[in-house]
């Protein structure tokens, strides 16, 4: 569930008086979502979302997220658009939480992403690396390499209670990574979690992207790895190499691969599962069961590293 703060009507009503959005009619807690607590609202002039930041996201890397969905909706990459305020700030305060009113995007998330949705992520995502190109502020990547060594630490003494023999795989994972991890590829902003429920379709046609609260600066072909991996297994696992085909084929469509990329998608596919594995393990093993985070089971992505470790090329992927 991610409606961790309730949020009062008189409270709101005053929150709301300083955005154009006209007078509140209805609104509603939205049960998806891991991160924040999100409200549907209703009012006079259409739908938006309030979303209220809780404690893991940092107040001081607002203005990136904010201020990165405000440049990709002005490019017409369709995600959501964040409303200024009457007072000329985007974030205000609400129930003690750093608030703000976004966009409404019409769409729905595909619970069985199928071949054709993949290509049409691939391609939206190398739109989005091209539309950001030119985005002026920057943010490093909080879970890059550095970041998933902190995150280990923390699991290490506690992993192989999810599965015996788990902290001794992870650490050779992590020699091997560490020693061969790609740094000279082609860069920019990068999404960095768009997974299925990040990305809104109706019928089969892509209608946007949502949850920009991991985008920084990193690997293209990083984010692209990280789609791959989200998208292109199935429940049992298994790789689907169509799926695979069509992500990596809709990403050229826009966006071709230079072949340092090409080369380093083994090992970047790798690294990404590590990275989604660690912290869900993070999560698994530290936060109370019934508490504010939604947990996700980190097997998934132990299951993923592993298949990662038999791929000698990125055609093995379905890059043609
Ligand atoms: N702009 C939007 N338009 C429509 N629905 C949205 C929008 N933003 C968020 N939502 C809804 O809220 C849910 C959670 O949003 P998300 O940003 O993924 O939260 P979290 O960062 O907590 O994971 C989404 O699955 C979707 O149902
Ligand atoms: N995509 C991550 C978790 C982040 O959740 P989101 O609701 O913010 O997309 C994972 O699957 O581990």
């Amino acid at each position: 569930m991610a409606v961790y703060t309730d949020v009062g009507e008189g409270e709101l009503e005053a929150f709301l008086r300083n955005y154009p959005v006209g007078e509140l009619l209805s609104y509603k807690g939205i049960a998806e979502g891991t991160e924040n607590t999100n409200f549907l609202l209703h009012t006079t002039t259409g739908s938006y979302i309030l979303t209220l930041y809780e404690k893991r996201v940092e107040k001081s890397d607002l203005p990136f997220f904010l201020g990165l969905m405000q440049h990709l909706a002005h490019k017409g990459l369709s995600c959501p658009l964040p409303v200024d305020g009457k007072d000329g700030n985007v974030i205000g305060t609400l129930a003690g939480r750093p608030a703000v009113i976004i966009t409404f995007l019409e769409g729905m998330w595909l619970r069985r992403p199928q071949v054709v949705h993949c290509r049409e992520v691939g391609r939206a995502l190398a739109e989005l690396h091209i539309a950001g190109q030119d985005f002026a502020m920057t943010r490093p990547n909080a879970l890059a390499i550095d970041g998933w060594r902190k995150l280990w630490d923390a699991a290490h003494p506690r992993a192989d209670e999810v599965e015996p023999g788990l902290a001794r795989e992870v650490d050779a994972d992590f020699a091997e990574l560490e020693k061969n991890w790609p740094k000279d590829l082609p860069s920019g902003v990068i999404h960095a979690d768009l997974f299925p429920d990040n990305v809104f379709f109706l019928g089969d046609r892509l209608s946007g992207l949502i949850d920009f609260y991991f985008a920084c600066n990193d690997l293209y072909a990083y984010d692209l790895a990280t789609c791959l991996n989200a998208w292109c297994f199935e429940k049992d696992f298994s790789f689907n190499l169509t799926k695979g085909t069509a992500l990596l084929d809709g990403y050229q469509s826009v966006r071709p691969l230079s072949e340092a990329e090409k080369a380093a998608l083994p090992i970047l596919a790798r690294g990404s599962a590590l990275r989604f594995m660690l912290t869900r393990l993070y999560d698994w093993l530290t936060v109370p069961d019934g508490g504010l985070v939604m947990k996700r089971d980190p097997s998934e992505y132990i299951r993923r590293m592993r298949f990662h470790r038999t791929i000698k090329s990125a055609q093995e992927y379905g890059l043609k």
